[in-house]
C-alpha cells in the first residue's frame, strides 16, 4: 500500500470532500479538506474572505494551506480553483498521487442547486448555476487533467467512485508516483 498523499482535485460539486472521507476510511489514511481547514485558520467563510479581501486573498491563503497540510498517508481534498495557480499544479503532481474527480456540467450544476453551501462557494462569475458551471470547467478542464495522475468518472455513486480511486492507486509503487494514465476519462 502507497503512503504518499493522495490529493482529489475537481470541480465544485465533484465530491472531492464526500468521496475524500470515504476513501480515507478505507486506506486508514488522515481526511484533510483544505476549505475546511482554510476556513478555521481564518476563522471566517470563504465568502466573507473574497468579500472583505477578493480572491486573490483567499488563492494566497489556499497555496499556504495546502503545503501546509500535505503529509504522508493522507488523503487531501482540495478547493476546486486550486489548479489555477502553476506553483499549486507542480507541488500536486510533486508530493503525492493526483486524482481528478471528473463529471459532466448537468451532474455537477444539479448537485450544486440541491446543496449550495455559499458561505464556501461564492460565485464566481455572477452568474446562474449552470451557466458558470459550463464557464468555469471549459476554463479549467484542460488543467485538472494536466495535473492528475489518474482521472475517474465522478457521476457514479460515491462507494463506486472510492472503487476506481482504490483499484487506480494499486498501480503505484509505494516510493514513486504515478505519471500520466488515466483509469477513465
Ligand atoms: N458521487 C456522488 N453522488 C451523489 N451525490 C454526490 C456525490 N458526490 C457528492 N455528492 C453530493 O454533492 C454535493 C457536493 O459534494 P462535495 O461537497 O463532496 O463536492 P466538492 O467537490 O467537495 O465541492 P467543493 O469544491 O465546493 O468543495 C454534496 O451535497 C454531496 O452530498
Ligand atoms: O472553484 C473554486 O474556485 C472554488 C471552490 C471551492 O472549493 C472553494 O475553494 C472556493 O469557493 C473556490
Ligand atoms: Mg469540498
Amino acid at each position: 500500500m502507497i503512503t504518499q498523499p493522495i490529493f482529489l482535485i475537481g470541480a465544485r460539486g465533484c465530491g472531492k470532500t464526500t468521496v475524500g472521507q470515504k476513501l480515507a476510511e478505507a486506506c486508514h489514511f488522515d481526511f484533510i479538506d483544505t476549505d475546511v481547514t482554510l476556513q478555521e485558520r481564518a476563522q471566517q467563510s470563504i465568502a466573507d474572505i473574497v468579500a472583505k479581501e477578493g480572491w486573490p486573498a483567499f488563492r494566497a491563503l489556499e497555496t499556504q494551506t495546502l503545503q501546509s497540510v500535505t503529509a504522508p498517508q493522507s488523503v487531501i481534498a482540495t478547493g476546486g480553483g486550486v489548479i489555477l495557480a502553476p506553483v499549486n499544479r507542480e507541488f500536486l503532481r510533486e508530493n503525492g498521487i493526483v486524482i481528478y474527480l471528473k463529471a459532466p456540467v448537468a451532474v455537477l450544476a444539479g448537485r450544486l442547486e440541491a446543496f449550495p453551501e455559499e458561505s464556501q462557494r461564492p460565485t464566481l462569475t455572477g452568474k446562474p448555476i449552470s451557466e458558470e458551471v459550463r464557464e468555469i470547467l471549459a476554463q479549467r478542464d484542460a488543467l485538472y487533467r494536466e495535473t492528475a495522475h489518474f482521472t475517474v468518472d465522478a457521476a457514479c455513486e460515491p462507494d463506486d467512485v472510492v472503487a476506481q480511486i482504490l483499484a487506480a492507486i494499486a498501480s503505484v509503487q509505494p516510493t514513486t508516483v504515478a505519471v500520466n494514465s488515466a483509469t477513465a476519462d
